[in-house]
């Protein structure tokens, strides 16, 4: 039987959330924005371990106590400078602690919305998957195409287009190959990889309370919306 682990890209800066503050570590009701990712991935009852992917020059994980998730938790400061580099280096780091069979679920650390439920849904769905799978949304909104003055071109066909979320979960040999053959390519994500390898990732349903802290404005959202989890 395959394992189960998480690997959290952590390494960003938050450049569009402006301030000195790299995002992951901005207070969310007392506790550092990354700590909602962590807690529900360590708490997860099939998920054997969790990797954090720091940057190398990280100073803040350690003024924060994660000693409730002790045995499950390991930072790994070998982050880069793209989110899928730090998803490369954590997999080339833990390459002796993973079976190439055994699944990663790649889970953003800005993204504090993620439930229990979120969790099992995405786990039962892909775990016999061939390919692997992702959290991601239907797109509800009509969508525009703007002009370089901002203004609408055209409205883009929404059918069949899904907003990705994470976690992405996907064989750890297959991830780790599908991003060494990037050959200079740039991905935003785990999912593109393993399209540029020919395979379809299987979309699972997640949530809209699962969305990717990105804007100042998305604190007081995120707030509002563990407040109303508590
Ligand atoms: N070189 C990078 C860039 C991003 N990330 C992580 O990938 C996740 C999603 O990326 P994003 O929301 O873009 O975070 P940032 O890159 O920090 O934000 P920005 O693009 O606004 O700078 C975040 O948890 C971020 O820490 C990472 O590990 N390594
Ligand atoms: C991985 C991701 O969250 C899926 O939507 C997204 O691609 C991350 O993009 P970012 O520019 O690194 O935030």
């Amino acid at each position: 039987m395959p394992n189960y682990y998480a690997l959290i890209p952590a390494a960003g800066f938050g450049s569009r959330m402006g301030g000195e503050t790299p995002k992951q570590y901005l207070s969310v009701l007392g506790r550092p924005l990354i700590h909602y990712a962590v807690a529900a991935l360590c708490r997860h009852a099939v998920i054997s371990g969790v990797y954090v992917v720091l940057a190398p020059e990280d100073q803040l994980w350690k003024s924060y106590d994660w000693s409730a998730f002790a045995g499950k938790l390991k930072p790994l400061y070998c982050g880069g400078a793209e989110r899928f580099e730090s998803v490369r280096n954590g997999l080339d780091a833990i390459r002796d602690e993973v079976d190439f069979e055994d699944w990663v679920l790649v889970h953003d650390a800005a993204r504090p919305g993620l439930s229990e439920e979120l969790l099992d849904r995405l786990i039962g769905e892909v775990g016999e998957d061939p390919f692997g799978g992702l959290l991601a949304v239907p797109v509800a909104d009509t969508l525009k195409r703007a002009d370089a003055d901002s203004r609408v071109l055209r409205t883009e066909p929404r059918d069949k287009l899904w907003q990705a979320q994470t976690p992405q979960m996907f064989r750890y040999g297959l991830l780790q190959r599908a991003l060494s053959l990037l050959d200079g390519a740039v991905v935003t994500d785990e999912a593109q990889a393993i399209e540029r390898m020919g395979f379809q990732a299987k979309l699972v349903v997640g949530d809209m309370t699962n969305f990717k802290v990105t804007y100042p404005q998305d604190i007081k959202l995120t707030e509002l919306i563990l407040g109303d989890k508590a």
